[in-house]
């Protein structure tokens, strides 16, 4: 492919910055526990500083793969595809979600929401971060909105981004990782005061799988 062809369908979206595929088991939020195909786009530029998948951020690293590759082989494994990053909704999705539905497959999201909506999908996991807020499209589109807590000023952003997001929205707080011994205590007394609130853990890590 010339480089304009790749521009091309990289706008497009038929091909897209692959950094892994792995089929698991959806570690957080509402389908946490359920047989998950992972696709994990490259580039990110919202620079979370507690980000953990940096590696993910630098889109030149991450080879343009062609959707149908991507489509075939999560279509072989599995029912439920996961599209991640890196910040999934800086590329267009319409293609890959299209190709996924014609395989029968259930498309799921974890997004920052800091671009516009683009595919179809079928659950939308909204994680707002304070340095790019989601667009008004990704508000009106999350199924759950996942905050991360990784300090006190954490649980007003919380409240402020819930005003913000569709009235249907399930409303999770999720601790940031390496400060989970700290912020648990604090995240299960503010659900036992606030139970609008659900706890969303990373169960993935304590299972130790990816
Ligand atoms: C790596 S991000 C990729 C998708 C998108 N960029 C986003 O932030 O939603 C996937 C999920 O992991 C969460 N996350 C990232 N680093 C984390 C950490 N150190 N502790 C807890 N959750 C984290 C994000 O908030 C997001 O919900
Ligand atoms: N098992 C597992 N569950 C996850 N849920 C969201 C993840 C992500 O990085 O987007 C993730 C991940 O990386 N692994
Ligand atoms: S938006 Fe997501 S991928 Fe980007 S830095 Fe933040 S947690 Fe990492
Ligand atoms: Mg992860």
């Amino acid at each position: 492919m010339s480089q304009a062809e790749s521009n091309s369908a990289l706008q497009e979206g038929r091909v897209l910055p692959l950094m892994e595929e792995f089929y698991t088991i959806q570690g957080e939020g509402f389908y946490s526990g359920n047989a998950a195909y992972f696709i994990r786009l490259g580039g990110c530029d919202v620079g979370c500083h507690w980000c953990d998948v940096k590696e993910s951020w630098d889109p030149e690293l991450h080879p343009l793969t062609r959707v149908e590759t991507i489509v075939e082989h999560a279509s072989k494994e599995a029912k439920l595809a996961v599209i991640t990053g890196g910040e999934p909704l800086m590329y267009n999705l319409d293609y890959l979600t299209a190709r996924l539905k014609e395989a029968d497959m259930q498309t799921n999201i974890e997004t920052s929401g800091a671009y516009e909506m683009s595919g179809d999908f079928d659950w939308v996991c909204l994680s707002p971060k304070k340095a790019k807020l989601p667009t008004a499209s990704a508000y009106q589109a999350a199924d759950e909105l996942k905050v991360i807590i990784y300090n006190k000023h954490d649980f007003i952003f919380a409240e402020e981004q819930a005003a913000k997001v569709n009235k249907d929205a399930l409303l999770l707080l999720q601790t940031e990782w390496s400060k989970r011994h700290e912020m648990m205590p604090m995240i299960i007394e503010y659900v036992k005061k606030n139970p609008k609130w659900k706890i969303s853990l990373q169960t993935h890590k304590y299972l130790d799988i990816p």
